[in-house]
This record gives structure tokens, sequence and C-alpha cells, in this order.
């Protein structure tokens, strides 16, 4: 049998957990493929380097450019990160008639199209089903399990070290810095995690979650992004006195009206939606599809075993395609949507306002709620004196006119200060 020839690009968390498996799985996999998958050659930074798992030293070389333009290679698989070199990398693969297997969302989401035609007219494989959600399995079900239904609304939580943040805040009162430092230490950051904690990450994710689910081009820069950097303590204990736990979402949506809307950022959600209960690094996903209903996918989201699971299904997947001399389906997005401002979603919103404490106040803030048609659902004071404080939960609103609200309230003179500002999501599967 002749063995299928893969090129490791990057042996960090998730490389050395493939390298791992391939050895591990090896009997198994010959068994699945119809062919052996051997390691033709492993590019990495610093072969010095102390490992996870070993890696035969001879396997080792820092020309990546002259590993995946190598004769005998087949599949490609980049873990490196980031967009370049890995997109020239990557790009080189595909011109050169190889599959590619990569968990780089920050590159599908910015180079996608170009990836994808590269790869459609080599007649390859461009997989990538570990970019999004970890082990979970969402790229392909979307791609093809729910390819004869209609997609309405992808929600959920696709970051694991956000998650993983706001849980511990929550959960033990850790600080943000503390509960980062150990998302890191546990392998489920980025190398720079600015990309989890201000949503560039989830927002990757969210991009690639809506192109395949809507049938239509979605890139990063057409998401709406804000991460978790602002939220406080006083946030999240404002949260749980009302019910609520803060969580990083994802949220792709296409309504009745022409066009889709896809946004990340922090947002309460009840404490008995099935979201809130998605601890650490887990990821949960919600699809909502007109015939098939609600489906929800849970699993681990980050972290280097769980996601070389989904690399190694992806890489069993593209060499039983080779050997057969076939390719998966090509990229779909002939639906052509426009993606709609941020400020014509209709959310609710909580507002904390630091106000004086005298009377009248409560009236002078509810007139600039009304003057901007803003309803409110709930109010309620907190302390007194210079710690006053009105807590308020609106109906929904366009977001255009919270925002404006939002302004309004920060010129009143009877507001000290808006203290805080977060949606509210989710209540209607509570
Ligand atoms: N860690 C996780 O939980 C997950 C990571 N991913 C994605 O997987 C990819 C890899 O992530 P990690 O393994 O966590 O990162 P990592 O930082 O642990 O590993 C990346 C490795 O690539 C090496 N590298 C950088 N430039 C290189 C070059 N020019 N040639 C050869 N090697 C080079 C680095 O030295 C490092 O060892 C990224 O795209 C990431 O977004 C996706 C899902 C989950
Ligand atoms: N940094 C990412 C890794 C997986 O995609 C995350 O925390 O989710
Ligand atoms: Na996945």
């Amino acid at each position: 049998m002749k063995p299928m020839k893969v090129a490791l690009l990057g042996c960090g968390v998730v490389g050395s957990q493939v390298v791992r498996l391939l050895r591990e799985q090896a009997a198994d996999i010959v068994a699945r493929v119809g062919a052996p998958l051997e390691l033709a050659g492993v590019a990495v930074r610093d072969p010095g380097r102390r490992r996870d798992t070993s890696v035969d030293p001879g396997l080792l070389t820092t020309d990546a450019e002259a590993l995946v333009t190598a004769p005998d290679v087949d599949i490609v698989v980049e873990l490196i990160g980031g967009t370049d070199p890995a997109g020239r990398l990557v790009l080189r693969a595909l011109h050169g008639g190889r599959s590619v297997v990569t968990a780089n969302k920050a590159l599908l989401a910015r180079e996608g199209a170009a990836l994808h035609r590269a790869a459609h007219a080599a007649g390859v494989d461009l997989c990538y089903e570990a970019s999004v959600a970890g082990a979970i399995p969402l790229l392909r079900p979307l791609r093809e399990s729910l390819a004869g239904d209609r997609v309405t609304r992808v929600l959920g939580i696709v970051n694991g070290t956000t998650n993983y943040v706001l849980d511990r805040m929550d959960s033990t009162g850790a600080s943000f810095d503390d509960a980062l430092a150990e998302a890191q230490a546990l392998g489920y950051a980025e190398s720079d995690p600015t990309a989890d904690v201000e949503g560039h990450d989830a927002a990757a994710k969210a991009a690639i979650l809506a192109q395949l689910a809507f049938h239509s081009r979605v890139t990063a820069a057409d998401v709406h992004r804000e991460g978790i950097t602002g939220i406080t303590p006083a946030d999240i204990a404002n949260a749980r006195a009302m019910g609520y736990v803060i969580k990083l979402l994802a949220i792709c949506s296409r309504g009745d009206r022409h066009g889709v809307g896809v946004r990340v950022h922090p947002a309460m959600i009840p404490r008995s939606h099935p979201l809130a209960g998605v601890r650490e690094a887990y990821n949960a996903v919600f699809v909502e599809a007109r015939s098939a209903g609600n489906l929800m996918f849970y699993g681990a989201g980050a972290g280097g075993a769980p996601t070389a699971s989904a690399v190694l299904g992806d890489l069993v997947a593209a060499a039983r395609n080779r050997l057969a001399g076939v390719s998966g389906p090509p990229e779909s997005v002939y639906a052509a949507l426009p993606v709609h401002p941020m400020g014509e979603t209709v959310t609710r919103s909580y507002i904390a306002l630091e106000v004086l404490d005298k009377s009248g106040v409560l009236a002078r803030v509810c007139e600039v709620f009304a003057a901007h048609d803003v309803s409110i659902q709930t109010v309620r004071q907190e302390g007194r004196g210079d710690d006053a404080q009105l807590i308020l939960v609106t109906h929904q609103a366009e977001d255009a006119a919270l925002g404006a609200t939002v302004r309004a309230l920060e010129r009143l003179d009877v507001v000290r200060a808006v203290a805080s500002v977060m949606r509210v999501e989710a209540e209607d599967a509570a």
C-alpha cells in the first residue's frame, strides 16, 4: 500500500497532538483510509525546542516552503496560525495540487475566497473543521447535512478562552488577568491572546459559520465585534443579581428581510438558558433551520487533543478523497446576501447608570428613553447618595436607537456616569 504523505506545518499545542494521534492511531487510520498516513516532514521554527510529544528529529525542518512543495507530499496540514506566512504556504500547497487541512480561522475569514478558488482550480480539498469550535463537528453538518435546509440562525459560544475567563470570574471570583493566564497555560488561547479577548477570534469563526449557513460571502471585516476587556466584576455581580450570566456570543441571523446579520459581543443571558451551563473552555452552538428545527452542538472548543481530533477527521476525509480521485463540495456562496449594519439589529439592553440621589431623576431618565422610542421593561434603584445606581433593562429596540439613548444619557445632568451597557440575549429559549 503506497502511503499518503503528510506535511505538517507548526508543531505547537495542536500540531504536537496531531503527531501523537497519527502515531497512536496509525493502524485504525490505515483501515479507515485504505492507505497509511505518513509524515513527510514537520516544519518548525525552532528544531531544538522541547515539545509535548516526541517527533522524529529527522522529520524536522525550518524550511516550510520546501516542505509544502516537496514532490512526494499529498496533504499539507497548516497549524502555524496567523495570515503570514501561513496564507502564502497554504496557497503554494493548493497551487501545487496538495490538499490542505487547517485550523486557521483568522486566515479563512480573511482570505477564504482565494484559498477556495485555488483548491477548486487544482481539484483538491481545503478542510477546516478544527477552525471553528475545536472538536465539535459543526462545519461539516452545516456544509453537508443541512445542505437541503434553510438555516435561519446560528448562535453560540465559539471562543474557549473568553468563556474560560468569564466562567472563572463568575464562579470563583478570579480576576480577569489570572483567569486569562490560566487559559493560556492550558493551551486554549491564541499566541497573541488579544485575538481572543477582543473578539477577533470569535468574529473570524462567526464569519465562517455565517458563510456556510447562509451560502453567502462573509468575511471577518463584515462582523460587528466587541470583546470582553471592558467587563468588570461589578457587571458580573449585577448580571448574577438579575438572574443572568455574561457570555461572549456569536450570532449569525438571516431574517425575513433580504440580508444577514453577523455579530460578536458579550451579552447577558438567563441562567436557565442551556448556554449558561457551558463552562470553562467548552463551546456550544445552536443552529436553527426551517425544517430541522433547533439543533445544539456542544463540546470541547479549544485545547490540543480535541482540536487535533478534528484535524485528524479532516485528514482522513482528504486522504480518502485523494485515493478515490475526487474532492469534496466546492465553496457555496451563490446567495450573495448583503450584511446588515449593526445599527439595524434589534436587541434588548441592560444599562447601569450612576445617578444623583434626588427626586425627579427617574422621570428625566425615562424621558430620554421615550425620546428615542426605546421602551423600558424593568428599572431598579440600588444604593443611596453617591452610590445611587439605576439599573434598566429595555424592551427590544434597534441597536442604533439604543446607542443614541446611551449618548443622550451621558449628557444628562442628573446622570453622573453610564457605568455599564450590555445587550441581553437568548431569552426566547430559556
Ligand atoms: N489551541 C487551540 O485550542 C486551537 C487552535 N486553533 C488554531 O490552530 C492553529 C495552531 O494553534 P496552536 O497550536 O494553539 O498554536 P501554537 O502557537 O501552540 O503553535 C504554532 C506553532 O507554529 C510555529 N511556527 C510559527 N511560525 C512558523 C513557521 N514559519 N514555520 C514553522 N513553524 C512555525 C510556532 O513556533 C508554534 O510552535 C492556529 O491557527 C489556531 O488558531 C484552532 C482551534 C483550537
Ligand atoms: N483561542 C481559541 C482556540 C480555539 O479556536 C479559543 O479560545 O477558542
Ligand atoms: Na469544529
